[in-house]
């Protein structure tokens, strides 16, 4: 992963400014935190604010130090770490069980991120992995957390995206999506025109002031098996997509914009190039690739990434990024977590601040 922060001719720019709320209390957010945080010397690229429980923070710490786990772990007392209101009894919190007490936890560490990004205390906000149902059992009515960051920042449009650089090849793979975390059967509904012009113009958009690439070259997918062949297999490509792709291209004549691309197909290119088992995928691949449901895009980004990849929320005023996984209940507690996605997470954010500016 690189990170041009670091580099002589930023050395005498501010840090980047990166605020990590812990996410669920419960899952595997305070490890993979901790690992992240002993993985490099993060004083050089960046100043780190953890928003959580020191006490939570405090027992991962212990349980990590008497694990199997070998890797090097932070000093607490080095860590700038908020304590956040209201106190989370640790008698409350069993690992692998989301409840409403650490839903509420969770919840409260994000908002109070928000509010310093808002304020401009933070560059960044690096998000922990929360659990969607212990939001609900909180009270609070969020599919994730983009939806609660694009409120704070008061940001309309917004969209999500995975980016990752593979360690076979050093290249990059971006996907956005256009629909996210709505259940199938209303995907056909939701994607209008007007939505996938949202989303394409945030990611050309992303592309140039986050990846510095002004002339990107973008793969839309179809929605239907074989892009509908030709209305056989589903109409949406004759009704409105292909036409909607032409009026983009004279919208974007400096984009290259490819598709519809059959959703089967669409990946194996970027898999060459991610894998380097064809050499001209490098040249080949796209830059990006615009997924038209939450599934199209995150099965092959997961197959390919799981351990690297990142989720940013592009369109909003700060930087967004967070660990592709989940709370990963199932193995929470067992010090055998994976902290890579997470480095990537924070590095990723790094990169994308120095290059805001
Ligand atoms: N950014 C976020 O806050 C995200 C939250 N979630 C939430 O997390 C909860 C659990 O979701 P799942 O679908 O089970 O996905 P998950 O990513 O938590 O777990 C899927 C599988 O991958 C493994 N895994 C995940 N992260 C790992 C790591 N760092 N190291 C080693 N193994 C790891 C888990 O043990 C599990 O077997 C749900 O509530 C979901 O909504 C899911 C994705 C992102
Ligand atoms: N599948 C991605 C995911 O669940 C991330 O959601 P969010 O909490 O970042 O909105």
């Amino acid at each position: 992963m690189t990170t041009p922060a670091t580099s002589v001719s930023n050395l005498s720019l501010p840090l980047p400014r990166l605020a990590i709320p812990l996410g669920d209390p419960a899952g595997i957010g305070p490890e993979v935190v901790l690992k992240a945080l002993g993985a490099r010397d993060w004083s050089a690229i960046a100043t780190v604010t953890i928003l959580g429980t020191r006490s939570l923070l405090h027992q991962t710490l212990v349980a990590l130090q008497q694990s199997s786990y070998a890797g090097p772990l932070p000093a607490l007392d080095s860590l700038d770490l908020a304590d956040i209101s209201p106190p989370l009894p640790l008698e409350t919190v069993t690992f692998g069980q989301a409840s409403a007490a650490t839903g509420a936890a969770s919840f409260a560490y994000l908002q109070t991120a928000i509010e310093g990004a808002v304020a401009g205390q933070y560059d960044a906000i690096v998000t922990g992995p929360i659990a969607k149902s212990a939001w609900k059992a909180a009270g609070h009515h969020y599919p994730g957390q983009t939806e609660l960051l694009a409120e704070g920042a008061k940001a309309e449009r917004f969209g999500m995206a995975f980016v990752a650089q593979s360690p076979h090849t050093d290249w990059w793979l971006r996907a956005l999506l256009a629909t996210t975390h709505i259940p199938l059967r209303q995907v056909p509904e939701a994607l209008t025109p007007a939505l996938l012009t949202q989303k394409l113009d945030l990611l050309i958009h992303s592309l140039k002031q986050d990846f510095g690439l002004t002339q990107p070259r973008i793969a839309v997918a179809g929605l239907n098996p074989h892009s509908g062949e030709s209305g056989q297999l589903g109409r949406e490509e004759v009704d409105w997509l292909i036409s909607w792709l032409e009026a983009q291209r004279q919208r974007y004549p400096q984009v290259q914009i490819d598709g519809p691309i059959p959703p089967d197909t669409m990946w194996v290119r970027p898999g060459q190039a991610w894998f380097g088992t064809e050499g001209r995928a490098l040249e080949t691949a796209h830059d990006a690739y615009l997924a038209l449901y939450h599934d199209q895009g995150l099965i092959p980004v997961k197959l390919m990434a799981f351990d690297r990849a990142v989720n940013t929320t592009v369109g909003l005023p700060f930087v967004r990024t967070s660990p592709d996984h989940g709370t990963a209940f199932d193995i929470a507690g067992r010090g055998i977590a994976d902290g890579n996605s997470m480095v990537a997470a924070m590095e990723v954010a790094v990169e994308m601040v120095g290059r805001r500016g």
